[in-house]
């Protein structure tokens, strides 16, 4: 009989167990591995070799535990004498010294090279996917776009990281949210997935701190003062960004660290005593940093919201509100803020006009709309036959895969335990499967994560923590076994496939439980042009708005837009000077709102960290 995981596993591993356990490999963050080997015997990575699956025990050991030694130079003392030489200068590594900057392309280069032998592709983007997109930007003065990143003088270390990680051309989003980043401008930008928003912010954000060089920061121990910050909503997509922006940032000098929860406190507090630039984090191990006044933000210069949508829906709001209100965060005018998402309900929109000053709103593509890569399928099924027509899919694939290597596949359910009950099913049945959801410890999670993504757990069965943002090539297949009540959420899930103009199917089991989801499926469906069955069309023209959590409410297009632009009481900021650009802009048919808030229902999904 196969183990069940949840057999085979200890005590979890939390915030407040941070020492090492005998037996056990000591945790290690995804973010602390790529490191030298520490003098801290008790931070030594296991001998213990590494499981086949994440079923069977935790961790594979982690490369390396701890760290280079804290940089006096740096440690939340103002990192006082780094004027190397402006921002153009290819310095290298942060303050150089003892703390070596590791090559956060190491693993990369290596994959890579391995990819070149067996003939698969690594990275490109199709660009033609993108040429007749419809672009909106509006706001005062909106600075024009760029169409290579040459125009943009990001300085010569940015350069060499972009060619580093083979970007040829910015994608649209990059093409219109750089140069207005660049001058300042606060921004909202909505922009399909997959199409590349982590380096539309993250390349200026880099490049003010350079030019701004390195303002000095107080003088206080054991507070660390970050100039920038990034929020998103789950741990792995932190950890993503992170991963990033390191290799954006790679030989800036502007270091980047990561404080997210489910993973040991203190390697985190080390890591930010070693100084920090920019801050990638979750909002609640934000919060708890705030708190024990380990992080201020007096010095935030940058904010950037990813998925800000889902940071400001009902989940997130008073922690986004405590960290950029309440704290000691300088007042918008004062930073420049920016909320990039694929979804930008209307409410949301609102709730973030508090957060802005004259802001330039951004849509690339239709807001909320899915891109065209990805073909969906929608199919009937009832609940008790889901398995067996899932069984099905998996047959097929596999059957139609070249080599016989399986491709990867994404099958998103609606709650923690059918997750686990799935996963167990699909392994009883021959079919090696992991899962991700918020009842596994960090470091399950994770190892999940590598799991899937190394092709050694080809399915992995996850609940809404993996909807959003996760950047996973090689997903060919998303299946909605359980439909989201949100069709801004099935936006998110089906776009963890047909990422940077790469290709990919979705296919959803619909049932009647899922009929309040119909329309927007519909009209979702023919935006993005998509053979909608006739079953499915007789069903949305049965219901009526406002079932469910339906954010696009209301009648006719979905695909709102700047909802300054639409009068009524809204009015910051806006008006004049609007830029269109792109195919056939125009034709956004703005409508009510709707939203029905990202809350959950007792039992559903606790994604959010
Ligand atoms: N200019 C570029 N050229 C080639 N590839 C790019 C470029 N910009 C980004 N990419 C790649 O495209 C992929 C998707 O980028 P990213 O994860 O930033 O998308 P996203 O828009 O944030 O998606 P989501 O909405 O799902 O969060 C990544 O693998 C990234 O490395």
């Amino acid at each position: 009989m196969t183990n069940r995981w949840a057999d085979s596993v200890g005590s979890s591993v939390s915030d407040n167990n941070s020492g090492p356990r005998t037996g056990r490999a000591a945790y290690v963050p995804p973010h602390l591995r790529n490191r030298p080997p520490s003098a801290d015997p008790a931070a030594q990575p296991s001998a213990a070799p590494a499981p086949a699956n994440d079923r069977v025990g935790y961790g594979g050991p982690p490369r390396w535990a701890g760290g280079a030694r804290p940089d006096p130079g740096r440690g939340g003392s103002g990192y006082g004498g780094r004027n190397a030489g402006g921002w153009n200068s290819n310095t290298g590594g942060w303050e150089r010294g003892r703390d070596r900057e590791v090559n956060p392309f190491g693993e990369e280069e290596e994959e890579d090279a391995e990819c070149a032998s067996s003939g698969q592709e690594t990275t490109g983007i199709n660009f033609d996917a993108y040429e007749d997109i419809p672009v909106e930007a509006s706001g005062d003065n909106v600075p024009p776009p760029v169409n290579t990143f040459a125009e943009i003088d990001l300085g010569e270390a940015v350069n060499a990281n972009i060619r580093k990680c083979k970007y040829v051309r910015p994608t649209p989003v990059q093409r219109h949210a750089i140069p207005i980043l660049l001058a300042g401008r606060d921004l909202m930008a909505c922009a399909q997935t997959g199409s590349g928003k982590t380096a539309a912010f993250c390349f200026p954000v880099i490049n003010g701190i350079m030019r701004d060089n390195f303002p000095q920061r107080p003088r206080a121990p054991r507070t660390a003062f970050p100039l920038a910050l990034i929020l998103s909503p789950t741990r792995e997509l932190s950890s993503q960004i992170h991963d990033e922006a390191r290799k954006f940032a790679y030989q800036t000098g502007v270091r980047v660290v990561v404080a997210y929860g489910g993973a040991p406190i203190s390697q985190q507090l080390r890591e930010l005593e070693r100084g920090v630039d920019i801050l990638v984090a979750t909002p609640g191990r934000l919060v708890d940093l705030l708190e024990r006044a380990r992080v201020s933000l007096q010095m935030i210069k940058y904010l950037a919201l990813d998925e800000a949508d889902r940071m400001l829906d009902m989940g997130f709001e008073p922690q986004i509100r405590k960290i950029v209100e309440q704290v000691d965060m300088p007042p918008s005018g004062r930073r420049q803020t920016m909320l990039f998402s694929a979804t930008f309900p209307k409410e949301i929109q609102r709730l973030a006009s508090d957060f802005l000053a004259n802001y330039i709103f951004l849509a690339v593509g239709r807001v909320g709309s899915s891109t065209d890569l990805i073909l969906q399928r929608v199919e009937y099924v009832q609940d008790a036959d889901k398995r067996s027509h899932l069984m099905d899919l998996l047959h097929a694939q596999k059957q139609s895969e070249a080599n016989g290597k399986q491709s990867l596949t994404l099958v998103f359910v609606e709650t923690k335990k059918g997750a686990d009950s799935l996963e167990y099913w699909l392994c009883q049945n021959g079919f090696p499967a992991t899962t991700i959801h918020g009842d596994r410890t960090q470091q399950e999670r994770e190892l999940a994560l590598r799991s899937f993504k190394s092709g050694r757990t080809p399915i992995l069965v996850a609940t809404d923590v993996a909807a959003r943002g996760l950047d996973i090539p090689h997903v060919a297949h998303v299946v909605n076994f359980d439909l989201p009540n949100d069709i801004d959420d099935y936006v998110h899930r089906i776009g963890r496939t047909g990422r940077a103009g790469k290709s990919g199917l979705a296919t959803a089991f619909f049932n009647d439980h899922n009929i309040s989801l119909a329309r927007s499926l519909v009209e979702l469906m023919q935006e993005a042009n998509q053979e909608v069955p006739n079953w499915l069309v007789r069903y949305a023209s049965r219901v009526s708005y406002g079932g469910g959590k339906n954010r696009r409410g209301g009648g006719g297009r979905f695909g709102s837009r700047d909802i300054r632009r639409e009068g009524g009481s809204f009015s910051r900021g806006g008006g004049g000077g609007d830029y269109y650009g792109g195919g056939n802009s125009g034709g956004y048919g703005g409508m009510s709102g709707g939203y029905g808030g990202g809350g959950m229902g007792p039992g559903v999904t606790s994604a959010w960290d």
